[in-house]
């Protein structure tokens, strides 16, 4: 069984090893989580869709094939070539560094697995199947695209900002575990998938002063 973990990469070195279609979709993921990774790709060729973000300066590009060493300083590795062979020996040395590695053709050898996943600015969705079935990942995930729409990161991003509001609204533990029970059920929730998020907002900050109220009733 995998472990769940969502990593902040900020000025973490990530190398792959390998410039085809797989390894233009790991990198892909690596700069979506907001570019702040250095990025290496290792490969005597790689895609024209790499070699743009290597011309925009988003990535580095080392145009040679893997040999020992080449992971020294990595925090996450990729073993990401058409040969079985070249990913093992890849993954081999990560082991030896202690260095975290996926190898895109043997889960098992995988010390993490990427899953699949839907961004709404911070809100993150993520399906995994333990690699046995990235097809039914992409489904779900198909699936989620259609339930949870943007307006889900915006309304985190209101959510985050009430958040910090009612540390002082609410004053102790008790009144905002009470606050958060309420103000995230269905009938909210469903204000925004329909993108009603003023609406929404207005009917948390009525519960907010409603509990405060009481609160203050109570101990008088
Ligand atoms: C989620 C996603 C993230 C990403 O890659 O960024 C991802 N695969 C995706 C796409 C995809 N993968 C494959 C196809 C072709 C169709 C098919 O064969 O199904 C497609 C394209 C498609 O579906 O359209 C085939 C495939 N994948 C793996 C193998 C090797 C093996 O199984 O041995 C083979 C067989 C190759 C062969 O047969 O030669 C292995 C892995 N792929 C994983 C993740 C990890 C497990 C995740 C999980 O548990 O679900 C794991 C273990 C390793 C890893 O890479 O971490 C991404 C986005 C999906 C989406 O959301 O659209
Ligand atoms: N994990 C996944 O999501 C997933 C999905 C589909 C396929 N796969 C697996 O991925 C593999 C194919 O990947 P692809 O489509 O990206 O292949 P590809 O043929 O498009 O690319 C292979 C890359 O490896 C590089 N390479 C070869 N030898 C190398 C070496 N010694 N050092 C450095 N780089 C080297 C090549 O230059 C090229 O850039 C298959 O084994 C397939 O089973 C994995």
């Amino acid at each position: 069984m995998l472990y769940p973990m969502n990593v902040d990469l900020t000025g973490c070195l990530v190398i792959i090893i390998g410039g085809g279609a797989v390894a233009e979709r790991k990198v892909r993921g690596v700069l979506a989580a907001g570019e702040t990774a250095f990025v290496r790709v290792i490969a005597p060729e790689i895609t024209a869709q790499l070699r743009t973000s290597v011309d925009d300066g988003r990535i580095e590009w080392h145009s040679v094939c893997y040999t020992y060493g080449m992971l020294e300083g990595a925090f996450l590795v990729y073993a990401a070539t058409d040969s079985a062979t070249i990913n093992a020996k890849v993954a081999a040395e990560a082991k030896e560094r202690g260095i975290l590695v996926n190898v895109i053709d043997d889960p098992s050898a995988s010390s993490f697995q990427i899953p699949s996943s839907v961004r709404r600015g911070n809100f993150l969705l993520t399906v995994s199947t333990g690699g046995r079935s990235p097809a039914l990942s992409h489904a779900v995930r198909m699936e989620l695209e259609q339930l949870y729409p943007a307006s889900f990161g915006v309304w985190l991003d209101c959510v985050a900002r009430l958040r910090r509001e009612m540390w002082t609204m609410l004053p102790t533990s008790r009144e905002r575990t009470e606050f958060w029970r309420m103000a995230l059920r269905p009938h909210i929730l469903n204000m925004v998938h329909d993108g009603e998020l003023e609406k929404a907002e207005v009917e948390l900050r009525n519960a907010a002063l409603d509990i405060g109220a009481k609160s203050s009733d109570s101990s008088d």
